[in-house]
Order: C-alpha cells, then structure tokens, then sequence
C-alpha cells in the first residue's frame, strides 16, 4: 500500500483516480502544524501540495520514504528542489491546468484596474453613488507590454488583442518570427517598459526575474501608466511598485500575488489605486480539477514504477523523444545491472557508447538510467533518475558518454562499460526488430540473451567437459537451464558461459559451480 500524503486543499474530483486505487491510501490534512507535517510526511511515499505547504528540507529529508512530490500547479517555488534532487525525490508539477484561469484572471484584473470596479463597488457598499471618481479608460489602442510570453503570456495576449489592445511581448525565447506568428510585436525588455500603457509579467520567480520590475525598469515606463502581477509576487519589487503608485508615475496597479502570502497587512493595500486578489488566479472549479487530476496521474504512475509526464527536477523531455527514448530505458538499466554484478573493484568510471539510430538523439535520459542500473547494486531503490548522477558524483564516480559510430551491424547499439580500480567491464544491447531487448556483447564476447530473469554468468577457460559439469552441478540443485550461451576468445582460451535458468541461485550453489576446475568467477543475479 502506498501512502500519499496530501496537505493543501485538492478538488476532490481530481484526486479520485487516487482514492479509487486499491494500493494507496490517502491521509488528506490541510491544517497541519509545522510540527505534524514533518511527522506525517515521515510514513509518506507521496506528497502533494498546492502554494501554501512549504516544502523545505527539513520536511524533504523527514520524508525518508518519500519518492515522489507533487505541486498541484505550475510554480515549485514552494518546494527545495535542490533538497529533493539530493534525496532522489522527483517533483512534478502540473505546468497546464491552470494557464487558462489565470490569463482569464489576469483579464479580470486588467478591466477591474481599467474601470476601477472594486474601488467603485466599495464605495457603493458604502452607500456613495460616486460617479465622477470613476473614470476609466478604454483597452481598445492601448498598449499591452507583457513580459515572460509563456503559456500564460500567450493566452492573456489573445484576449487582449480581442479588446484590440496592441500587444508587444518580451520573453528570452521570443523571436519575430515567434511573435508575427502569434500576432504581436516582439521587442526588448527596455521596448516593452517604455511602450506599455499597462504591464504585465508572466515570467516564472527566479533569481533573473526577482524585482525585474524595479525603481529603474518603472522609471523607463509611460507616465500613468498600469502595472498587473498575477505571476509570483517579487517579480514587481513591492517597495518600487508603492513609491511610483504614490507619486502618481504609475496610475494603479493589480495584484493577484505578493512577496509574503497571506498580505492582508500589505502597505499597497492602503492606496486606492491599486486593486488585489488573495493568490486567486488558479482559483477556478476547472483549473482545480485539472492540477490535481494531472499531478494525481504522475503520482499514480510513479508509485507503480512508470515514467511522469512533467517532471521539475530531471531535464523535461519532449513527447515526441520520450517515444524515440522509451523503448530503450528498460534495456539501458538492465545493461547497468548486468555489468556492474560482473565488475570487480572499486567503481571508478562509467562509460555509455550510443550507435546506430541513437547517433543524433540526446540519450541522456537513457544514460542517467544505466547509471541508476550501475548503482543500484549498492545504494538499491534509494538511487533512483533524479538522484543517480549527484550519486555517482558524491561517490566520486565520473560518467561519460559518448557517440559511436561502431555499429557492429546492429541498427541501434547500447554498450555500458565500467572502470574499476582493478579491470574494466562491458556489455552492449540492442533492441531487435520484433523481438525486444537483447544483449549481444559481453567484454568481448558476442552473445545473444534476454536480458530478464534468473542468469548465471560464468568465466572458465575453454576446456572439454566444463560445460557438462555446469549443467550436472545445476541439475543436482534442482535448477532448470532455459538458455546457454556461449563464448570465447580462441580455442582452449578465456570463454564466457551465460545461462539463463528458472530459477535463482543461493551463494552455495555458486560457490560450488566456482569450484569446478577452469572456472574462475560466477556471478549470478536476476534482471527484473
Ligand atoms: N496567480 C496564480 O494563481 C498563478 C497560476 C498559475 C501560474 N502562475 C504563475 O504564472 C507564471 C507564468 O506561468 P506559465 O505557466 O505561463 O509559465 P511558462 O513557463 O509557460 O512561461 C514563463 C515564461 O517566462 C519566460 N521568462 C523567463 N525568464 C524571463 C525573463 N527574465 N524575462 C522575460 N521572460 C522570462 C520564459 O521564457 C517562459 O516563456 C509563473 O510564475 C507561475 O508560477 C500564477
Ligand atoms: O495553488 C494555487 O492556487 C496557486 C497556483 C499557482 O500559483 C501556480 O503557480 O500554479
């Protein structure tokens, strides 16, 4: 039974996949003191969250059995990646559930800030019918600056040329090409500050974007003109921001977000012109369900050993090379695996050789696999994709990959090697046209054997009978041969036996097989 630990409020609809599953149990507390979370996340394998939980190091590290977090949204600013990248946590997020509700948001806001709608509904609620106070000016000509053209930006940029605003945009990845195609003007960050009548920011929190809307970046603005922030608080730098809405050089702003949440004592707050929402912009019935069914699918997926759709702390890989990629991964950890029950010694230095149809695709992913395959001889299910590369450096091991061209007539050809302190060991995979996983090279042996199951690899030295007395010792444990393949370097030299048998074999049973005269090492181990 897995245990998922789920601490913000989560539409329930979309979590449903979850509480219908018979392997997991939800614990769903959402007032918890700082002191029961770290209790609670110690029993969990899954945590998801919202923008309120933080999730420090301290509650990743109290999580000993966690595999898993996920942020039932788009920012992670909430989580330590770097704490769950050293615990070999994988984050996920839910990247597009929610692009719509905000853009939508963000278009509330800019007509409420336009029309001044809550200061004229306040002051209705105070029974003052005030006209005058109240005029507005229209979106129709107006200049839209948005900065950070993502899927947000995007989206929010559609409806306003719907108001026929014009739109100019600046994002890193905004080219002319991009910005004709989506029928706004692209210009420079300092472009869109001067042209903007209003300014939005759409840009993720890091450390670049942290007060990108500064005294100086507002001082390059049009005098009296807007400011919307429905990102992340600390995008727009607060003190700035109130400075220039009291001096009259910004005319009003719109806030959906604040450096500290909750705001309500917020000294922008106090002034009539700016408007604000509590962090609502994913706040939507629709938005709700989607973050919290898609995070619920990764975490599901995850549980029962699958592969995530958005990952956060392990390089995202785009649909169409995860297709290329994923018929390789099982190959590429049993590869891992295999050699590094053969290799003696102290573990040194990993090598992954790529060929034929994985000449000109980024195998890394397959790479950090093999890895995980290698390592986990040592460290088990605690050494995982997120975590396997910082795992092999903090064990001082270094990883290189590298193309080939040496095929050796296999359309696609995957060979792991491992650098000891005492020998340097090898084995190649394929996968065979309608066939599946092979693996086709053991050092310098050629082989051909499933890699799954019970084997037993066996180096002697070519002599007559060596192979009958294997197959008499097997038989006398009551061991099943389903496959023998065998290999060597010449006649009456070193040769390679690799069985594949019903099933496992105990220490005993091996150290015999060692006995037998001209063997000189077997390992025995399972690929599963
Ligand atoms: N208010 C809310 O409730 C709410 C809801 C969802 C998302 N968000 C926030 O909205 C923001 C945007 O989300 P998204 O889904 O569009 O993200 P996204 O990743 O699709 O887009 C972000 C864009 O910002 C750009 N960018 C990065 N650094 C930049 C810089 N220095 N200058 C200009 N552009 C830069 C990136 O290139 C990217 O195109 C995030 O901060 C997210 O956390 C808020
Ligand atoms: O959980 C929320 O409502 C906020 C979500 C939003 O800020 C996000 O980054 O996705």
């Amino acid at each position: 039974m897995h245990r998922v630990l789920i601490s913000d409020p989560l539409s329930e609809e979309g979590i449903k996949p979850l509480r219908e599953a018979d392997d997991i149990e939800i614990i769903k507390e959402t007032s918890m003191s700082h002191e029961e979370l770290l209790e609670a996340v110690g029993s969990a394998e899954a945590l998801i969250v919202r923008s309120q939980t933080q999730v420090t190091r301290e509650v990743i590290e109290h999580g000993t059995h966690l595999k898993i977090i996920g942020r039932a949204g788009v920012g992670v600013d909430n989580i330590d990646l770097d704490a769950a990248t050293d615990n070999g946590v994988i984050v996920v997020n839910a990247p597009d559930g929610n692009t719509i509700s905000t853009a939508e948001h963000t278009m509330a806001m800019l007509m409420s800030l336009a029309r001044n709608i809550p200061q004229a509904y306040h002051q209705l609620q105070q029974k003052r019918w005030e006209r005058k106070k109240f005029v507005g000016v229209e979106l129709k000509d107006k200049v839209l600056g948005i900065v950070g053209f993502g899927r947000i930006g995007r989206e929010v940029a559609q409806r306003a040329k719907g108001h026929r605003m014009k739109v100019v945009a600046f994002d890193p990845f905004l080219n002319e090409e991009k910005a004709q195609k989506a029928g706004v003007t692209h210009g420079t960050l300092e472009e869109v500050l001067q042209q903007a009548d209003f300014l939005t920011v759409h840009t993720p929190l890091i450390e670049k974007t942290k007060h990108l809307i500064n005294e100086e970046a507002i001082a390059l603005m049009k005098d009296g003109a807007r400011i919307l922030n429905c990102a992340r608080g600390g995008i727009v730098e607060e003190n700035a921001l109130y400075e220039a809405v009291k001096s009259g050089k910004i005319a009003g702003a719109a806030l959906d977000v604040f450096e500290e949440e909750p705001a309500t004592e917020h000294p922008l707050l106090s002034l009539p012109e700016v408007i604000a929402t509590p962090h609502l912009g994913a706040s939507t019935v629709e938005a709700q369900e989607n973050v919290a069914t898609d995070v619920s699918a990764d975490v599901l997926e995850l549980l029962r050993g699958g592969t995530v759709r958005n990952p956060v702390n392990l390089p995202s890989v785009s649909t169409e090379m995860m297709e290329k990629l994923s018929p390789y991964f099982t190959l590429s950890e049993r590869l891992g695996s295999f050699v590094s029950r053969i290799a003696e010694g102290t573990f040194e230095k990993i090598n992954v050789y790529y060929s034929g149809e994985l000449l000109d695709i980024d195998t890394t992913p397959l790479t950090r696999i093999a890895v995980k395959g290698i390592l986990g001889r040592y460290i088990g299910s605690r050494v995982n994709d997120v975590n396997a590369y910082k795992t092999a450096a903090d064990k001082g091991i270094t990883i290189n990959e590298q193309k080939s061209t040496k095929t050796k007539g296999f359309t696609n050809l995957i060979t792991v090697e491992i650098e000891t302190d005492k020998e340097t060991r090898s084995a190649a995979g394929t996968r065979l046209n309608g066939l599946g996983a092979r693996i086709v090279q053991l050092d310098q042996y050629s082989i051909d054997i499933v890699p799954e199951g019970h084997l037993i690899v066996i180096h002697h030295t070519d002599q007559p009978g060596a192979i009958g007395r294997v197959g008499s010792l097997l038989a006398e444990q009551d061991v099943n041969i389903a496959t023998m393949q065998v290999g060597r370097a010449n006649e009456g030299g070193e040769a390679v036996m690799v069985l594949t048998v019903d099933k496992a074999i105990d220490k005993q049973a091996a150290d015999q097989l060692s006995e037998i005269a001209d063997i000189r090492q077997v390992d025995y181990l399972t690929l599963k």
